[in-house]
């Protein structure tokens, strides 16, 4: 049996409001606001409907090949739970925070402690030192963490990432010190107090576990947290949407209330100032996540329908447990699971991977490139980390990410740009490249899928993203 959601019945129209798309001029509006206002660095784009596809990116100017047409900040990000053992990278902008001594250290003494993906909160600032050593002590070598890796001598991963231990020439990659949450979670870390503020300002303040959350229960939220790291980490970014919304929301009020205009009661109370909170999100292609999540090759087609009704209560289940954490009455409407269900959507069909590069990578690779003598001396020191770390040691800092403009480039497989990181994009921002001249009036196109594998092979691929191409290359090979 479906499960009901009771707002979905009482709030229809409310929610039909926040689910119609924005007219097509509203949309390009918003859009090209975003273009020529923000901090963002574009060139020579627009966005513009053309019928058939919906949205896309259109060059409004000659554009050459390999130049730099878009750097996207995102809507929402996030690193995903088993890559946070890995790296510590700023919560809000992705870059890599702390400096090689304490990515290094922190790796391997999360690997010494067996740290599992789904459990990787430290306090650096742990004052029961003792215990953990004797932690690390039972676990130590037998950790599955350690397969295939040499480990360090007790003591020493703690000593590197506590800074008592100094690496040759890691002041040649400096990167900006932690700054830790300053709602007290001891989950989150920023490159800068400005990143913090941020951060909380957006959706922190209320996704907090920390003291100073402003969730209205932290046991339910960490319920929350926990159900999304065992099932979908998807549901922790839906969740930053809903939390954005209200916060966005609740700034409007305080705004309205400041000048005359009393917020127009139509069907819900505050609606209106509701519907200009939500517009990031309302110019988003999105569908019901459970209707366009592409079937698994392990399911057979006869059992679609029931791994669907799966997917919804699925979602139900987040749904209801966020509700216990951050719900706001007067933002009834985006708690009903409907607009759940479609902000989940929005992240499958728009997707972009969040991939930022490792320092840790850099430094091991310069290390390699020193002249000897001096290689080999340097060598004695770095080459145990470099075993302790294993054949992983330059795992960059990966998650998802939904980023407004590029998510309007549609896919072609014979793309004339693509999403591509240059030595200096070293944060979560999506970098679009062109790959060849691009004539002013073309449509801006980016391959979501590797473009060099057989027609059958990208439709399959394609169908995560809930299309079947019509690209004129597809039309072509289509048999
Ligand atoms: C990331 S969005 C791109 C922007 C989209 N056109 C819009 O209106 O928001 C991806 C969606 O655009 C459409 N799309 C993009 N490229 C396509 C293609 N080559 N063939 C068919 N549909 C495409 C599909 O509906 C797909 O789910």
């Amino acid at each position: 049996m479906e499960s009901e959601c009771p707002i979905d019945a009482e709030l229809g129209n409310e929610i039909s409001e926040l689910l119609k798309p924005p007219s097509p001029a509203k949309v390009e509006e918003y859009l090209n606001r975003l273009i020529k206002t923000s901090t963002r660095q574009c060139h020579g784009i627009t966005v513009k409907h053309n019928g058939d596809l919906g949205k896309g990116v259109y060059a409004d100017s000659d554009l050459e090949g390999d130049e730099l047409l878009l750097k996207d900040q995102m809507l929402v990000g996030l690193q995903h739970s088993s890559n946070k053992i890995e790296c510590l990278v700023c919560s809000f902008c992705f870059c890599f925070v702390g400096s090689v001594e304490l990515q290094i250290g922190r790796r391997l003494y999360l690997q010494e402690m067996g740290v599992s993906a789904n459990c990787c909160q430290t306090d650096y600032s742990s004052d029961d030192e003792e215990e953990e050593d004797e932690e690390m002590g039972q676990r130590g070598s037998s950790s599955s963490g350690y397969k295939g890796k040499v480990p360090l001598p007790k003591g020493i991963a703690h000593s590197l990432m506590n800074g008592e231990l100094k690496l040759p020439y890691s002041d040649k990659f400096s990167m900006p010190p932690a700054v830790p949450c300053p709602g007290g979670c001891g989950e989150a870390y920023y490159c800068s107090k400005l990143c913090a503020e941020s951060d909380w300002n957006s959706s922190h303040s209320l996704l907090c576990t920390g003291e100073k959350s402003e969730s209205i229960s932290r046991e339910a939220l960490v319920k929350f947290i926990q159900h999304a790291n065992e099932t979908n980490d998807i549901f922790l970014l839906a969740a930053k949407v809903v939390a954005s919304t209200i916060l966005n929301y609740r700034k409007l009020k305080v705004t309205q209330s400041e000048g005359d205009n009393k917020p127009s009661v139509s069907g819900s109370p505050y609606l209106s100032l509701l519907l200009e909170a939500w517009k990031p999100i309302s110019v988003g292609h999105k569908r019901r996540w459970w209707d366009c999540v592409a079937l698994p090759i392990d399911v057979e087609s006869s059992d679609e329908a029931a791994f669907r009704m799966q997917i919804r209560e699925l979602a139900f289940t987040s749904l209801q447990l966020l509700k216990a954490a951050i719900f706001d009455e007067e933002c009834k409407p985006i708690f009903s699971l409907e607009i759940y269900g479609h902000i989940i959507g929005m992240f499958e069909l728009n997707n972009l991977d969040l991939v930022v590069a490792s320092p840790v990578e850099d430094y091991f690779l310069y290390i390699d490139d020193l002249p000897d003598p001096i290689k080999k001396e340097v060598e004695e020191i770095t080459r145990p980390f470099l075993d302790a770390l294993g054949d992983d040691y330059s795992v960059c800092c990966q998650g998802t990410a939904f980023y407004p403009l590029q998510s309007c480039m549609n896919h072609s497989c014979s793309p004339n740009a693509k999403a591509f990181k240059r030595e200096e994009d070293r944060d979560g921002q999506a970098t679009i490249i062109a790959l060849k001249p691009i004539f002013k009036g073309e449509e801006v196109t980016i391959s979501y899928v590797d473009e060099d594998i057989p027609f059958e092979e990208r439709q399959a691929l394609l169908a995560d993203y809930g299309f079947r191409c019509r690209c004129p290359r597809c039309l072509e090979e289509e048999p």
